[in-house]
């Protein structure tokens, strides 16, 4: 009921309808009474009385107890459906916004597979329980309660005879619960790795038919579902027990009835009509035993749903404005980048960079270069408050980031990341990805300057070709020029690439980069690159070794001192140095 709780907020405002739909369950319950009382009346006041003109009003009453009864039902359906799909409405929404403003650490660990199943199984189980499951466990009390009053009423002693099976009925429903219960566990994770080999499979397509690993995939995705198939069969075997133990106990209440009861009718100490409508009423408390089991066992599971969404929404945001957070204005910002002795580290792993320190003025270039894991992209992604630093300062125009509201920071900055990431919509789209305001001129020009243009002229559908998911269709350096064009359609007053150009050739780089500094004039740009071709321009060259600035300075300046940077030079430019000391060596001949 905690959970319950927790959730309150959520269906707070329609608490009317739970009310509506727990009272409409009651009454049509209460009025399933009425039908047993009307067979006893039958029985002993009218067929044995012989006063057969009552017989039509009986009649006409029962029509109408069930019409009535009918109606409530619909009533109840309607309200708790009402309840139940507003909740998970509103908490479909909730989810959904807590995962967009989650920080990036919460991503480092999170499974696309859970999340989903979060989303979609453990929310219908909620909407099922609060709508119905609730009203339905409440009702399966009063029908014990009201039928077990009614028999009383008639005659105590046969209903404690009757009634004796009634503890044994709930000892075996408990128990079959607490038996099915985990079964029903096992078989959600089942089917999530089933769900989760199905996905990775999808995404990773590639990887699989280049490495032929396909049958490897196929006997992996046949023992993940073998053991879904046994877990299913194991339940399938529990309820196939279930249900005969619970008809055999039924029938024993029953044979007591009917005998005990039937010698009672002879001694004249029970009525006829009294015995038949005890049969009916013992149905009242029999029935619900049955269902006792399946709605304990839809409010664990309920309950575990709740726990598993409110994980979700309880989860602490760790990167997210101050309470004074300061709203940047686009015109006003200048761009100037300062890391102040800048050290963080990802959770409790050794530091990821070290004592970062450097100023970039508006305008600048800053060049990363360092091989693969030295913080070239920590960097980066602290500029962004993707995590907040352990150490140090970042300052951006004089000011700590955590002072400035996330939204208006990021808006400020715009990265073109090493994997590019296209959504299934037209390439206009992906270009102004959530841009409204933007007119096909701007999208043309940025998708020009991107050097994606001409190829896109060449798509069928030209800037309303849809990309596949992921971009399929497209070459990897397309990709890239559609996610450069994204980012300066942003027109940000920080670009950030990171490693954006890897995946063109060198002749297109060459001429993305010209694009680049026509736009980037007056604002500051970050480069990782693992191609010195990439960063010679660059106002200061960083670089890297396991998290440390181990050289900086212009690229004219670290060509020419022994260290790191000279060594890539000399490996990436071997052939043109090659050539340069063979014509030397030809000269001075
Ligand atoms: N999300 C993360 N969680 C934990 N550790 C991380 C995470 N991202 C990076 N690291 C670790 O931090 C260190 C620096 O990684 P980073 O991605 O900044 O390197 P990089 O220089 O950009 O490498 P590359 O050129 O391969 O992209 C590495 O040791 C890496 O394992």
């Amino acid at each position: 009921m905690e959970v319950l709780r927790q959730l309150r907020g959520f269906y707070q405002a329609k608490l009317n309808f739970l009310v509506l739909s727990i009272v409409c369950l009651a009454a049509a319950t209460g009025l399933g009474l009425v039908y047993p009382m009307l067979l006893r009346r039958l029985i002993d006041d009218v067929i044995r009385q012989g006063k057969y003109g009552e017989v039509l009003w009986i009649a006409i009453t029962a029509v109408s107890v069930v019409a009535v009864k009918a109606l409530l039902q619909f009533l109840h359906g309607f309200f708790g459906g009402r309840l139940g799909n507003y909740l998970a409405y509103r908490l479909r929404n909730a989810c959904y916004e807590k995962l967009q403003f989650l920080s990036f650490r919460y991503y480092d660990t999170a499974k696309t597979g859970d999340l989903m199943s979060r989303l979609t199984g453990d929310l219908e189980a909620i909407r099922n329980f609060v709508g119905f499951g609730f009203a339905q466990l409440l009702n399966l009390v009063l029908m014990v309660t009201f039928g077990g009053l009614v028999m009383f009423s008639i005659h105590w002693q046969l209903t404690l005879i009757t009634l004796i099976t009634i503890p044994f009925l709930a000892a075996v429903a408990l128990k079959f619960e607490a038996r099915i219960h985990p079964a029903f566990q096992e078989m959600r994770k089942a089917l999530s790795s089933l769900t989760t080999a199905v996905q990775e499979n999808v995404t990773g397509v590639r990887t699989v038919k280049s490495f032929a690993r396909e049958p490897y995939e196929v006997e992996k995705f046949s023992h993940r579902n073998e053991q879904y198939k046994d877990n299913q069969i194991f339940a399938a075997t529990l309820w196939s027990k279930f249900f005969p133990v619970m008809e055999l106990l039924a029938s024993i209440s029953v044979a007591v009835l009917l005998s005990v009861g039937g010698t009672l009718v002879i001694r004249g100490q029970l009525t006829l009509g009294e015995l038949v409508a005890f049969f009916s009423l013992i149905w009242f408390i029999i029935g619900p035993m049955w269902g006792l089991g399946f709605h304990i066992n839809n409010y664990t599971q309920s309950k575990a749903s709740g726990e598993r969404v409110l994980e979700i929404l309880n989860q602490p945001i760790d990167v997210q404005d101050s309470e004074h957070a300061v709203e940047l204005v686009h015109d006003e910002v200048q761009g100037d980048v300062q890391f102040d002795h800048v050290t963080f580290s990802y959770g409790n792993k050794m530091p990821a960079v070290v004592d970062i320190d450097f100023k970039a003025p508006p305008g600048t270039v800053i060049g990363f270069l360092g091989g693969t894991g030295s913080g070239k992209s920590t960097i980066i992604q602290l500029l962004m408050r993707a995590y907040n630093v352990n150490h140090g300062y970042i300052r951006l125009d004089g000011r700590d980031i955590r002072e400035i509201s996330v939204h208006s920071l990021r808006s400020q900055i715009a990265t073109v990341f090493q994997e590019t990431f296209l959504f299934s919509s037209s390439i206009r789209n992906n270009i102004a990805y959530g841009m409204t305001n933007v007119s096909m001129e701007e999208i043309v020009r940025a998708a020009q300057l991107a050097k994606a243009h001409d190829f896109i002229m060449e798509l069928p559908d030209g800037y309303d070709t849809v990309v596949g998911e992921r971009g399929m269709g497209l070459s990897g350096g397309q990709k890239q020029r559609i996610a450069i064009a994204r980012a300066l359609l942003k027109n940000p007053k920080i670009l950030i690439l990171d490693d954006a150009t890897s995946a063109v050739d060198m002749e297109t780089e060459q001429e993305i980069q010209s694009g680049f500094q026509e736009v980037m004039r007056g604002r500051t740009t970050f480069i990782i690159a693992h191609r010195i071709s990439s960063l010679r321009h660059a106002d200061e060259i960083l670089v890297l070794n396991e998290g440390r600035v181990v050289q900086r300075g212009k690229h004219e300046d670290l060509i020419e001192v022994p260290g790191p940077y000279q060594d890539v030079y000399r490996i990436q430019y071997a052939d043109h140095l090659a050539r340069s000391a063979h014509r030397e060596g030809g000269a001075e001949a």
